[in-house]
């Protein structure tokens, strides 16, 4: 047998406290590069991903210390970004990419950027399309459409743009470099992604107007540098929210839990399923609530998704999937053709994966439709280098009748180092 085994558990017992929130971590590090004076992270995630973020920010001229989860960035303004000596490599990220980009438009120098396979696959003429349109000069394969891309920014003019997709990347690509142009910048979305850059931003001391979907920066504010202390990711706590669901028996807390409201759709979800979820001690930090989640078992059943729910969900569909396989009656997520464009075409790898594990899902447009039964066997399944379909299977493998064998099971580096150690610390 192929790949680590993860064998069925019959409970689960004991407190995780999941690694730092993986956009929270990307947006710290990044504005700390682009503000004046030192700026303080703890409990920064360690994940391939992030680490990604520090080492294109070296590339730019912005130093950065290590200690643990503990991380300083020694900003001296966006003016002293320097032009990299060599291509900068986004690896896995698309949060890393498109974030990057949208500051560098408004910096007057050339930039290369590219990523692993995966990466060089997604699409990228969300964010270049409306940095052209500010000014910034952008060659890439498909029209610039895909990695590597070759930047050269400069001046740019403050735009409204009118995004067709919900998307926190691009948002706040143009955004950024919204802070670099004359004038206005605003960006109005179909539905509200999640507002990390906002929120950040008025941390470090730039004034941002939010109105329902719209957002809107002036050019030329200021940041400085800021204590930013990260919550757990609630994309990492989801897998433990499902399989303490439907583990059988026992408790899991999870302490320090970011609970952003564009964040918390798989709360919503899995308690409209009958999950039995409790938030205690919700209190706000670096303006990001965070609160202990505690889940114990309960029967699930199947549930509709869609619309605006999606995006405050988007990176949880996999271990959703996961649920409503073993969720009584039927599950159908639509509205989320988004999947298609992650580190896997989340759609397709989700519907065969589970399907070898013998669940029964069918393949949408735009989602998913899950049959759900009593059980699930287990088998062999791929990571196929996703992160959060590595933790998926793994999670089913723990709720799975045989077991499963996930191969490709490290690609949980990318946004959670410590994966298999907790998951067989909790086993019972
Ligand atoms: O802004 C961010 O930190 C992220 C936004 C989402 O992507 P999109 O902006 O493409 O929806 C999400 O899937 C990704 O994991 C992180
Ligand atoms: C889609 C994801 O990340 P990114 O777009 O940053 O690669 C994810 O973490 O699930």
């Amino acid at each position: 047998m192929r790949g680590v085994f993860i064998k069925p558990v019959s409970g689960v017992e004991g407190e995780i406290r999941v690694p730092g929130d993986k956009s929270i971590s990307h947006r710290a590090a990044l504005l700390g590069g682009m503000a004046h004076g030192d700026t303080h992270i703890s409990n920064f995630l360690l994940g391939q991903d992030c680490l990604s973020t520090l080492r294109c920010l070296k590339q730019l001229g912005v130093p950065s210390e290590r200690e643990g989860t503990e991380v300083w960035i020694h900003g001296k303004g966006m003016e002293a970004w320097t032009e990299p000596t060599d291509v900068l490599d986004a690896g896995n990220s698309g949060t890393t990419s498109r974030l990057m980009l949208g500051v560098l438009a408004g910096s007057p120098f050339t930039v290369t950027m590219t990523g692993d396979a995966s990466l060089r696959s997604r699409p990228m003429r969300r964010v270049t399309d409306p940095l052209k349109l500010m000014g910034a000069q952008i060659m890439g394969r498909l029209g610039g459409n895909l990695f590597p891309l070759t930047m050269s920014g400069g001046q740019l003019q403050g735009q409204t743009f009118r995004t067709t997709v919900a998307s926190a990347q691009v948002k706040s690509a143009i955004i950024l470099a919204g802070l670099r142009a004359s004038g206005v910048t605003t960006v109005e979305e179909p539905a509200l992604s999640r507002d990390h850059t906002e929120r950040m931003l008025r941390g470090f001391g730039v004034e941002v107007l939010s109105e329902k979907t719209a957002v809107s920066v002036h050019g030329g504010g200021l940041l400085t540098g800021q204590d930013v202390s990260v919550p757990g990711d609630i994309s990492s706590a989801a897998f433990f929210l499902v399989l303490g669901s439907l583990a059988g028996s026992g408790e899991i807390i999870l302490p320090n839990v970011g609970v952003n409201p564009t964040r918390t759709g798989i709360l919503d979800a899995l308690i409209t399923m009958g999950a039995d979820i409790e938030l205690i001690d919700v209190l706000e930090i670096c303006g990001e609530p965070r609160a202990t989640l505690r889940v114990r078992p309960a029967k699930l059943r199947g549930i509709e998704i869609g619309g605006d729910m999606i995006p405050r969900l988007i990176d949880e569909i996999p271990i959703l999937a996961v649920a409503a396989c073993l969720a009584e009656g039927e599950t159908v997520i639509r509205d989320a053709a988004e999947l298609r464009v992650k580190e896997s075409d989340r759609i397709s790898t989700v519907v065969e994966g589970l399907n070898a594990l013998g669940a029964k899902v069918e393949e949408l447009p735009d989602g998913l439709r899950i049959h759900g039964q009593p059980s699930l066997r287990g088998g062999q399944a791929s990571s196929l280098g996703d992160h959060r379909l590595a933790m998926a299977w793994a999670i089913a493998g723990m709720l799975s009748k045989e077991g499963v064998s996930v191969e490709d099971m490290a690609a949980a580096d990318v946004s959670y180092p410590d994966f298999m150690a907790v998951i067989k610390k909790v086993a019972q």
